[in-house]
């Protein structure tokens, strides 16, 4: 059977998607949005649109070729023709023509707009809250079809999600509109109607979501509507238009899609060598220094699970592997012109690598299986990349710290370390190319290898003899004033207000949840040149504020990135496997273990955390359904609580599965997935459109993505860039010049319906303090201070 979605602009449409095309026996519906009005005629065979206040419905120049229609849920009001669009005109006509149609959310408003009733605000805002929903299994319409959506469901109450600020008014309902469901709002004690129907015509509304993950009965609901759809459908399907024409499936293209315009393949050679070494994988600090440390001139990158050699092995799965290295700065993709996921796309492609089977025979267990990042591209998105993943890109905004919209490079020399088993694999890649120069760097990377090697047995030893961490917060070079002053960019009063106008738009039904964020800026004033070095605050921070996806990226002398993010965007293994683990809900640590205990049990039973939660994995499902196989999306843990050295966070975890491998997947993953629907709020484009209206600058590095792709393109691994401090500072035009470093933190949270703007402050400050105190120490500060924040304190490297 032939569906077709339309899709209103909603981050919840692929949730459909997946839904219709799992329960329609794996025949992805036709998604088309909701302003493409060239698709009506050759669709629906609309030849006029129709004005969809007049009496007689245009005239069809053919039969329908689609034998149903589901309308996506939506930001805004069903009455405004932008947000509802073409749904305005297919409510109207579509179904006189007998094709049948279900409306989600603001696809049911639609329905009782489209048919004389009235759309209002709820007396309470809900989004992302179970609630039990209740139908009147007695009803009987003139054609018996009543029922039927319903069917197979208990008619006391099942559990359904809302996501709504609006609702149909059951009283302003004629009699061509028949109520079906309701719900009773625990706390208003407001009756909402939830599901309605057309008396005569297959017009059918649901204002929960069927397709969320916490809704049940939702695959029933679905097939009810098909098959109710497809005993209507049979007539329709004898004519098909004449021109054949059809709208490509986004969802189709999205995997192939790409411009792998790359002018040949460069070829390299892989040498690598495993070591066990498990006292050096224990110290990372001491192997990174000795091995990476020190020149600013060179590019160099750390994706270090920081909280693996915070604990003793074996690691949580997400913090097993540490890669450490260098990248050729001659093959980098950056573009500031809105290219980036383009020229990644031709990066990916124009790789090749391949082992030196003489090499791989002569080293130490050489049959084992390669670590994920085997040699390939690490670096960062910056936020601004989003503007390359929808149709309507605002117009960029450069962080001043971050011109070029992120950088990844080619990773050349890579120590990866296995937290698991204590080994270490030691790779290195050569440009093949002419005889004489790839001979030069196959000598080189032969070098290479050989002091890598050398340097991880020394430190291997040195960790022996002494295994305590090398004390590195005392190490710190004093080099401020007492005072470290940091400014908000926004102060209390205005950020605050900025919640305020967020708490209006959802209230407006224009968004779920806004994941508003605001930015800290410090100088550290450099007396002399160079005597203050990045390096000193990743080693606080990782020492400090210890976190699974954290980071070192220096790839010039004058930025550099510290990053302790706790947070999983994507990992891609094996070509096609995909997993990405949101984090919705914080709460500080105790003071005291009974004192952390109960805050870590009052955030596992916060309604509105959960509901913060639900919103952001209905989200990611979404955005991996775009492109991951029909039935294949999956929430394998929901909302369970991790610990972190200042805040105990809820994290899920969304999987699935692309349908086939390729070299520039990852490139079409981020462009359907990108930016982390935990940094926007949903539905991701209207929010982000809201946001970009408050905050008052780029959000540069901050709310992107660090990571790799390896070489060929079947790993990938991207965290979310939060809790983190770049630095920057301006080119100096001889190395003897000062210069001083400028540090800004980005930090910010999700607003909800049920937010506190005082508390949401709050929860801004919190996850900034862990940056703001590692700063403080490594520039030697004895105290702090929160310009606009009113906010004060010691630096104290206990925390
Ligand atoms: C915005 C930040 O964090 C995001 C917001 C969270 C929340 O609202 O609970 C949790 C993790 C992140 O997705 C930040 O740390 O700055
Ligand atoms: N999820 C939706 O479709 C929401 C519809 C509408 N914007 C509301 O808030 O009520």
């Amino acid at each position: 059977m032939r569906v077709l979605l339309v899709d209103c602009y909603d981050s919840y449409t692929y949730n459909l998607y997946q839904l219709i095309g799992w329960v329609n026996d794996r025949e992805a519906p036709l998604v088309v949005r909701n302003d493409d009005w060239s698709c009506l005629h050759p669709l629906l065979g609309l030849e006029s649109l129709g004005a969809v206040d007049a009496d007689r419905p245009p005239a069809l120049s053919h039969a329908p070729v689609v034998d149903a229609i589901v309308l996506s849920p939506g930001p805004g009001r069903p009455e405004r023709r932008d947000d509802l669009g073409i749904g305005q005109v297919l409510l109207r006509w579509q179904a006189v023509h007998g094709v049948p149609i279900l409306g989600v959310c603001l696809g049911h408003q639609g329905i009782a707009w489209a048919y004389g009733g009235r759309v209002r605000h709820a007396q309470r805002v809900s989004h992302g809250e179970v609630m039990s929903v209740y139908w009147d299994a007695a009803m009987k319409c003139a054609d018996g079809v009543a029922e039927r959506l319903f069917h197979g469901m208990p008619a006391a109450g099942f559990r359904a999600v809302r996501y709504h600020s609006l609702v149909v008014d059951e009283k302003s309902l004629n009699e061509s509109l028949i109520p079906l469901a309701w719900c009773d709002d625990p706390r208003t004690g407001e009756r909402v109607l939830m599901a309605l129907r057309h008396a005569h015509l297959p017009l059918f509304g649901v204002q929960f979501h069927v397709e969320s993950v916490c809704t049940e009965y939702g695959a029933v609901v679905m097939r009810n509507f098909l098959e109710i759809a497809a005993t209507r459908g049979k007539r329709l399907r004898k004519t098909v238009p004449t021109n054949g024409w059809l709208p490509t499936n986004p969802a189709e293209t999205g995997i192939t899609a790409g411009h792998s315009s790359s002018p040949g393949r460069q070829r390299w050679t892989r040498l690598h060598r495993w070591v066990t070494a498990p006292a050096a994988v224990r110290s990372p600090p001491r192997l990174f220094e000795r091995l990476l440390g020190g020149d600013a001139t060179r590019a160099v990158f750390w994706l270090d699970s920081a909280t693996a050699s915070a604990q003793h092995p074996p690691p949580p799965e997400s913090a097993r592997w540490s890669y450490m290295g260098e990248v050729d700065r001659r093959y980098t993709v950056q573009a500031a012109d809105g290219t980036f996921l383009d020229r990644l796309q031709s990066a990916l492609d124009g790789v090749m690598v391949a082992d030196d089977d003489e090499f791989r025979g002569a080293s130490e267990g050489a049959e084992r299986e390669p670590p994920p990042l085997y040699g390939g591209w690490v670096g960062w998105l910056d936020y601004e990349i989003k503007r390359e993943c929808f149709d309507a890109p605002a117009a960029a905004r450069h962080a001043p710290e971050d011109p070029f919209c992120g950088r990844l490079a080619l990773a050349t020399r890579v120590l990866a370390l296995d937290h698991a088993t204590g080994e270490v694999c030691i790779i290195a890649l050569a440009a093949d190319g002419r005889a004489a120069s790839h001979g030069d760097e196959l000598s080189a990377a032969r070098a290479w290898l050989v002091h890598a090697e050398r340097t991880l047995r020394h430190v291997e030893e040195e960790a022996g003899a002494a295994p305590q961490e090398s004390a590195v917060i005392a190490s710190a070079t004093p080099l401020t004033d007492a005072l470290l002053s940091f400014r908000l960019e926004r102060s209390h009063d205005e950020y605050v207000a900025d919640i305020g106008a967020c708490l209006a738009q959802i209230r407006d039904g224009e968004s779920y949840e806004i994941c508003l964020t605001n930015r800290l800026r410090a100088t550290v004033p450099n007396t002399a040149a160079d005597t203050f070095d990045p390096l000193q605050h990743y080693l606080v921070l990782r020492q400090l504020n210890p976190a699974p996806f954290a980071a070192y990226i220096r790839f010039d002398a004058d930025t550099a990135i510290c990053c302790s993010s706790p947070e999983r965007f994507l990992r891609l293994r094996h070509g096609t496997r995909l997993e990405s683990r949101p984090i919705k809900g914080t709460i500080r640590r105790g003071r005291t273990p009974s004192e952390d205990a109960q805050l870590r049990e009052r955030l596992r039973h916060s309604g509105k955390d959960r509901a913060e939660n639900l919103m952001i994995v209905d989200l990611v499902r979404n955005d991996l359904g775009r492109v991951c196989a029909l039935g294949s999306v999956a929430v394998p843990r929901l909302m369970t609580i991790e610990s972190y050295a200042t805040v105990h966070q809820m994290v899920s975890t969304v999987c699935g599965q692309l349908p086939e491998a390729s070299s520039g997947a990852v490139a079409a993953v981020l462009r359907a997935c990108f930016p982390m629907g935990s940094m926007t709020g949903a539905p991701k484009r209207r929010t982000m459109q809201i946001i970009d209206g408050l905050e008052r600058s780029g959000r540069g590095v901050y709310s992107g993505s660090i990571g790799y792709v390896s070489a060929g393109g079947q790993f990938a691994d991207w965290n979310v860039v939060i809790r983190t401090a770049v630095w920057h500072r301006p080119p100096r035009k001889t190395a003897m010049e000062a210069a001083d470093w400028q540090v800004v933190i980005g930090a910010g949270g999700a607003i909800v319906a049920g937010s506190d703007a005082e508390d949401e402050f709050q929860e801004m400050m919190l996850k900034a303090m862990a940056l703001i105190r590692s700063v403080g120490v490594a520039a030697g500060a004895k105290s702090f201070q929160v310009l606009g924040a009113e906010c004060a304190g010691e630096v104290n490297a206990k925390g």
